[in-house]
């Protein structure tokens, strides 16, 4: 088997080809200056050696099985391989919607027999659970020999608020997160089989046409990457995106507000990741121009406003078309 430059074993995996071209996304060493720098710059990184789930690695259905406590886990159904995220809070502010995925709350045994037994071409699972304290002891030395040393340190050093939450994802191979950006840092920990990222920047937000704030789909792109209406989204041809698969092992710096599309590889078996979200660092002085991330930032709360000073979800796109069409277009 080959090697790659990192020293990773040339794996060959069947990875969709998309209509845009796509650059790598680094992968470096823990002690590579190029790593902090790019952290602190707010730019994607894969980290290959950082130790910060080594204690997990051994995570697998029949462990976790036996370890993972009688809690319940969320686990997401899907008709297809999508699994697109909404808010269904805002459910009754947008008629006609119809919700992408189902939810369950079921056992962790549940969600075995599940994965083991579903038609992935007909329905597919996806566990999405924050780790909390109904995990049995053995979960819990393993999530205490975290290297938390190291991401306390990014922490710190990053200025970033507070840890949210370390959510568990098991996904079927072939399992697909949509594009979409969150508002929050994310140390994405691959415990095992592989996921292929697509990324995008801050400032592709008008080649990836988000939902409206008040949308359940709020923060998600409407383009469908695998049959693009270039009609309604034109600037989809010129989207620059960054690529990367992560294997176990692996961390990816993931910088609030950076659009990203996952995927478990297909044909390696279910994925097992580890999320490390942390709120975003305090916004430091002003300086012109404006960062992408605060204009993405200004639009949110522009959309938030008009809609609730309109008190109407219907209104507001005629009430944006009045300002800008004719005007600024
Ligand atoms: C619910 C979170 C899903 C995850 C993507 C994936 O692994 O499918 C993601 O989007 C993130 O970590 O930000
Ligand atoms: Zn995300």
């Amino acid at each position: 088997m080959a090697e790659t430059s990192s020293g990773r074993k040339c794996e060959h995996f069947d990875l969709k080809e998309y209509q845009f071209k796509t650059n790598m996304i680094p992968r470096l060493s823990v002690d590579d200056p190029e790593t902090n720098r790019r952290i602190s710059e707010g730019l994607p990184v894969i980290i290959i050696d950082s130790k910060l789930v080594a204690s997990a690695l051994h995570w697998d259905l029949e462990y976790l099985n036996e370890n993972v406590g009688d809690g319940k886990f969320t686990v997401y159904k899907s008709s297809n391989t999508k699994f697109k995220y909404f808010d269904e809070r805002k459910a009754d502010d947008v008629k006609d919607f119809r919700k992408p995925m189902e939810s369950l709350e079921i056992k962790f045994s549940e969600f075995v027999d599940l994965i083991k037994t579903v038609d992935p071409k007909k329905e597919r699972v996806y566990l999405q659970q924050s780790l909390n304290d109904t995990v049995g002891k053995r979960i819990v030395l393993d999530f205490l020999q975290f290297n938390w040393n190291w991401v306390t340190e990014q922490q710190r050093r990053n200025k970033f608020g507070t840890l949210t939450s370390n959510l568990l994802l098991i996904g079927m191979e072939g399992n697909i997160t949509p594009a979409h950006y969150d508002e929050q840092e994310n140390f994405f920990a691959q415990v095992k089989g592989y996921k292929r990222f697509l990324l995008f920047a801050p400032d592709q937000f008008p080649c990836l046409y988000p939902y409206p704030t008040f949308h359940p789909c709020d923060r998600q792109s409407q383009v469908d990457f695998d049959d693009p209406d270039y009609e309604r989204f034109p600037k989809f041809r010129d989207v620059k995106c960054l690529e990367a698969v992560v294997e176990p092992g692996d961390v990816l710096y993931i910088p609030m507000y950076w659009w990203h599309q996952v995927e478990s590889v297909p044909n390696k078996g279910y994925s097992v990741s580890v999320t490390f979200w942390y709120k975003a660092a305090p916004n430091d002085k002003i300086e012109y121009p404006l960062k992408a991330t605060q204009k993405v930032a200004m639009m949110r709360n522009i959309e938030k406003m008009i809609h609730q000073a309109l008190n109407s979800a219907d209104e507001v796109p005629e009430f944006m078309q009045n300002m800008v069409l004719g005007r600024y277009t």
